[in-house]
This record gives C-alpha cells, sequence and structure tokens, in this order.
C-alpha cells in the first residue's frame, strides 16, 4: 500500500511542522508529532516533555526500509497464546474471508421468546449475527429468563461470543391481562367486549379481558376509542358498569397477551390518572432486582417520563453494583419522553425508539420524524441508539420480508443507528433466523453503498465532556476517525479500560471497522450494542508500544490481519494517535 506520509526519513521530530491533511495540522497546535518512514505518532503534550528526546514509539515500517522499531518483545510468542486474544468466532471467519469492509457496522438485538429460547436456536442467532438478546419482563416467568440467561452465557462461554443482555421492563401502563393462556384472542367487527379491572375467573369468560390499572373505569367516558397495540386493534366505549367497561369493536384484529392498551378522546390521547403511574413499578423493582443479581448487561426502561427516573435507577444500580456495571437504556415511547427528550437521553447510557408504543401515543405519521430526531441526538450525546419494533412484521408469519419493511430498515441503516431490534420476529415467529437474516444483509449492503457513495454528510459532533482530558479524547478520535477515512486505513484500533473512547470513535461512523481492545468480558459484551466496534477481549498493560506488538501478533496468528495493513491506534491509557502498517 503506498502512503503519502513517508518524506522524512529517518525519524525526526518537528512539533512546528506543517502537514498537508487538515486534522493533522489542527493536532499539531496541540501536540508534538513524530515521524519517520510511513508511520506518524503524535502524543499528548500532558504526557510528554515537548524538549525531551523523542520517547520510544512504536513507528513500523511495512516494507522494512527505515529504521528497524519495533521493540524486541516483537519476539512475543502469539502460537503460544493465540487464545489470549477472545473475539467472536463468526467475526473472525467474516475478517479472515471477506477482509475488514466487509463487516457489518449496525448492530442486531434479538427478543428471546418460545420461538427463540432453546440452546441451538439462541447458538443460531448468535451465528446470524445478534449482538444483543433482549428478554421482555412483560412475558415469561423470572425462572423462564434465568434459564434465558444461562444458556446465552453458556454459548458466550463454550463458543466465543461475547453476546449482551438486555432486560426490558414492563412498565406500569395500561395493559391486558395474558389471557388466561391462550396465545390470541380474535375480536370481529361489531362484538361486545368486557375490559375489567376485577380479577377474573379462570378459564376466562368470553370476550373478558382483564386490565392492569385500577383506575381504568374511572377515566374512560363513554365515547372514547380504545386502542390495542397502538391500533391493531380498536374498540369504542358503549357502556360503563363499576369495575366492567363494555366496549364495541370497531376494527376487529388479534388481541395478544399483555398487549398495551391507550384510550383516546376527540383524536388526542387521553391521559388522566395513569400519567401518574410510576415509570418503575412494584414489579419492575424486583424484576430489576433480579437483572442486577444476574449480571445482566442492559436495562431497558420501559414509558420513561423523566431524567430523574433514570438517574435514580442508575444510583440503585451503582450501589448494588460492585465490579460491573450495567447500562440503563431510556425506551422513548411516550410523549413525556419525547418533550423531555434531551435530558432524558443525556442521563441514559442509550435510548431505544421504541416504535410500537410511541405509535400508539403520538399519530403514526409523526413516528418517523420522532426516530429520526431520536437517532440524531443520541449521536450529538454519544449515545447508543437501537431502533425497534415491527421492522420486519410480516415475517412473524412469512418467510420474505415486504418491499416496505426493507424500506423501513435501510432507513434505520441509513441514519446510522447503532442497532435494530426483532420483537415477535424473533420471539414467537415462524422464521426467527430468516428474519435476523434479513436485518443482516439489509445493513450490509446500505452501508457499503452508502459508504461508497460517500452520501453521509459529516454530523456536527458537540463535545460531551467538559473536562479538558475528555476534550483530547474527543478531539483525538474526531481527528483520527477523520484521518482513518482520509487516508482509507483497513481499520481503527482503539484500546480502552471503560468503553468511552471506542464509544468517541463509534460515533464518527467512520467508513473503517473499529477493533475495541477492551479488558474485561463485561465491557466487551456491552461494546457489542454499538456501531461499528468489533470488541476484543484482551488483556494489556499502558505500554502503547508493547500492546500493539503482541495485537499485531496475535491477529495476525489468527490470519485476521495480515502484513501490510494500514491501522490507526489510539488509546484511552495515553492520549495518541498512531499510524503504522502492520509489520
Ligand atoms: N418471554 C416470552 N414468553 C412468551 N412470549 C413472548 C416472550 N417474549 C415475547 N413474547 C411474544 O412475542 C411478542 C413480541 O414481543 P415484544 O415486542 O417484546 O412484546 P410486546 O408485544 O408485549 O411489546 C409478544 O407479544 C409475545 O407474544
Ligand atoms: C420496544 C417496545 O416496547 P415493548 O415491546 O416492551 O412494548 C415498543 O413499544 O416498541
Ligand atoms: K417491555
Ligand atoms: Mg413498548
Amino acid at each position: 500500500m503506498s502512503l503519502s506520509l513517508n518524506f522524512f526519513t529517518p525519524a525526526t521530530r518537528s512539533p512546528n511542522l506543517t502537514f498537508p491533511k487538515s486534522p493533522l495540522t489542527a493536532l499539531n497546535c496541540l501536540f508534538p508529532i513524530t515521524f519517520s518512514p510511513k508511520s506518524i505518532s503524535i502524543k499528548s503534550s500532558a504526557s510528554t516533555d515537548p524538549n525531551s528526546a523523542p520517547s520510544s514509539q512504536v513507528l513500523v515500517s511495512s516494507n522494512g526500509t527505515g529504521s528497524s522499531l519495533l521493540a524486541p518483545e516483537y519476539n512475543y510468542s502469539a502460537a503460544a497464546d493465540v487464545s489470549s486474544i477472545e473475539v467472536d468466532a463468526v467475526t473472525e471467519a467474516e475478517l479472515k474471508e471477506n477482509g475488514f469492509r466487509s463487516t457489518r457496522r449496525t448492530k442486531l438485538v434479538c427478543t428471546i421468546g418460545p420461538a427463540t429460547c432453546g440452546f441451538e436456536q439462541l447458538e443460531a442467532l448468535a451465528v446470524g449475527g445478534m449482538n444483543v438478546a433482549r428478554i421482555n419482563m412483560c412475558h415469561g416467568t423470572r425462572e423462564w429468563h434465568k434459564s434465558v440467561i444461562e444458556r446465552v452465557r453458556r454459548l458466550n462461554e463454550e463458543k466465543g461470543f461475547a453476546v449482551a443482555i438486555m432486560m426490558d421492563t414492563e412498565g406500569s401502563e395500561i395493559h391486558m391481562g395474558d389471557l388466561g393462556g391462550a396465545s390470541s384472542a380474535k375480536a370481529e367487527d361489531g362484538e361486545i367486549w368486557t375490559f375489567s379491572v376485577r380479577a377474573v375467573d379462570s378459564p376466562r369468560p368470553e370476550r373478558t379481558i382483564n386490565l392492569s390499572y385500577d383506575g381504568f373505569a374511572e377515566d374512560v367516558q363513554v365515547g372514547d376509542e380504545l386502542l390495542v397495540d397502538g391500533g391493531m386493534v380498536r374498540f369504542e366505549v358503549i357502556e360503563k358498569i363499576g369495575p366492567d367497561v363494555k366496549c364495541q369493536c370497531t376494527d376487529p384484529g388479534l388481541l395478544l397477551p399483555r398487549a398495551n392498551l391507550t384510550f383516546w378522546r376527540e383524536g388526542s390521547l387521553v391521559r388522566e390518572r395513569n400519567a401518574m403511574l410510576p415509570t418503575i413499578s412494584s414489579k419492575d423493582w424486583l424484576d430489576i432486582d433480579f437483572g442486577i443479581a444476574e449480571g445482566v448487561d442492559f436495562i431497558a426502561i420501559s414509558f420513561v417520563k423523566s431524567a430523574e427516573v433514570i438517574n435514580h435507577l442508575k444510583s440503585y444500580i451503582a450501589a448494588r453494583t460492585r465490579d460491573t456495571d450495567i447500562a440503563v437504556i431510556a425506551k422513548i415511547e411516550s410523549i413525556d419522553s419525547l418533550t423531555n427528550l434531551e435530558e432524558i437521553i443525556q442521563a441514559s447510557d442509550g435510548a431505544m425508539v421504541a416504535r410500537g408504543d410511541l405509535g400508539a401515543q403520538i399519530p403514526l405519521e409523526q413516528v418517523p420524524s420522532a426516530q429520526q430526531r431520536i437517532v440524531q441526538l443520541c449521536r450529538q450525546l454519544n449515545k447508543p441508539v437501537i431502533v425497534a419494533s415491527q421492522l420486519l412484521e410480516s415475517m412473524i408469519e412469512y418467510p420474505t420480508p415486504t418491499r416496505a419493511e426493507v424500506a423501513d430498515v435501510s432507513e434505520a441503516v441509513r441514519q446510522r443507528a447503532d442497532a435494530l431490534m426483532l420483537s415477535g420476529e424473533s420471539a414467537m415467529g415462524q422464521y426467527p433466523e430468516k428474519a435476523l437474516a434479513v436485518l443482516r444483509s439489509v445493513s450490509v449492503r446500505i452501508e457499503k453503498w452508502w459508504r461508497e457513495a460517500k452520501r453521509h454528510e459529516a454530523m456536527q459532533l458537540p463535545d460531551v465532556g467538559s473536562a479538558l482530558s475528555d476534550c483530547i479524547s474527543e478531539e483525538i478520535c474526531n481527528s483520527a476517525a477523520k484521518m482513518a477515512n482520509n487516508l482509507e486505513v483497513d481499520a481503527l484500533f482503539v484500546y480502552t479500560k471503560n468503553g468511552h473512547m471506542a464509544s468517541l470513535l463509534s460515533r464518527c461512523r467512520p467508513d473503517c471497522p473499529i477493533f475495541a481492545f477492551t479488558t474485561t468480558a463485561s465491557v466487551r459484551r456491552r461494546l457489542n450494542l454499538q456501531w461499528g466496534l468489533i470488541p476484543f477481549r484482551l488483556s494489556f498493560s499502558d505500554d502503547m508500544e508493547s500492546n500493539l506488538n503482541k495485537t499485531f501478533s496475535l491477529l495476525k496468528a489468527r490470519g485476521m490481519i495480515k502484513s501490510g495493513d494500514l491501522v490507526i491506534a489510539v488509546s484511552d491509557m495515553l492520549q495518541s494517535i498512531q499510524v503504522m502498517n502492520v509489520p
């Protein structure tokens, strides 16, 4: 590979050089820069005295000309210890077979349900690209969820995956009961159904639905419209008899267990006492305790209304976990969450565009612009964002998606959301693996198309941190990503203990994949939700030179990189940007 950077020889150092590429010129003011054949190393002046002799750098020449700058420990025996780097077999095979650019950048979340809870089914999803397994506490028992978590853990251990687990709370909005064990109930046009807050007998009387919210009968009025699952089935309230509300079906359809229910008056959503329901119900708190005890990686909170609840939950988690951290994802699915969007996202570790319920709370035609706004805001605030619900809804029943569904998935990929999520398609559909394969192939195709067409307008990325060291990290990542695009490097490497530096690179959405090396399995799993990151577990030191040598040896031994590949490396231990060819 030819480079435009090899015009200083032998290695010299000049803090005052002007350099043809703008990101370097900008950085030149901040950092002393060392040049050598085919390599640049920029070190933060915070850690280097500008007047001292050049410190030992990992400056690597691909063709062996120029000074050999490989550290002695490059003799590190990779063959003896190839297992000391952990990456999943699917990514490894993909890199070996198709090279860097082939890797998928958009992450995939699968809701696990009866169709996918077996070990082999989970393995098939992991092989098919599932990055995160979501369990929805609206359904199933804790024992059931526990067994799913155990299987995913075993899969990770036995097969080398890093599938993260996301627990999604039920939330305390109004929803129907579990239909007495039936998988669904058909409501026909014109039928009269009873919605009741009484505990109904078992077996469930015909055309009777039990509701979770005690204030229901008092809040609704005759003439209100009831929307099940955001309008999949509709009723009109015709009579109130104590705790029972009689309703006539106006749009027939299938009622599913625990389906969400909203009521509308004169074209607007009614929020009376149910607006006072706590975001986290007492059952949710028990589920959260369960999630903490099981060490889930993410907790997604349903129907978030304000930042307060997120802050409260985060301190609750912090007080109960020591070595691990659980990321809190705010589900944006209510009017209040849109009103308080920025402060909610700021407080959270990520967000979900939960279009299912969102589409029941705002007019459907407003969902696409809300999605775009949430996705953009998350990127600006450096929080991962998941686009969820009905992406491939027809694949619950059919083996191929509709054209409209493919267009919807494409749009989310084009918006550069971090992740896409399957719900019913993977939880209880007939074609979970096929649905996942569609997400995978559409993602890869659209990412490639958009990259090749260079259609991505640069987004203004405001500073997220305020401390100087945070600002330096951000500048380093922004510059490294820009350099990576301009120099068309093969991969960005980031050595990151808590994952922050990796997320800052991901936020730039660079053209090349980002290899994120981290020391703990839990950070590795959490990074699996973020756009473009290929997380590796690797123990490393504060010495970047030996880290790079070790990584090159290990990855070469496993055929994941080869001599001559051009790499840019950054780290959060040493604020530096290094550009080099793999020796
Ligand atoms: N753990 C589970 N046990 C049984 N069914 C489940 C489970 N998780 C999900 N499902 C089924 O998959 C459907 C889609 O999942 P999801 O979108 O997460 O829930 P919901 O439809 O309640 O929002 C659910 O309606 C339910 O029928
Ligand atoms: C993802 C969503 O939440 P749940 O599936 O838990 O209702 C949604 O409403 O889109
Ligand atoms: K839920
Ligand atoms: Mg929801």
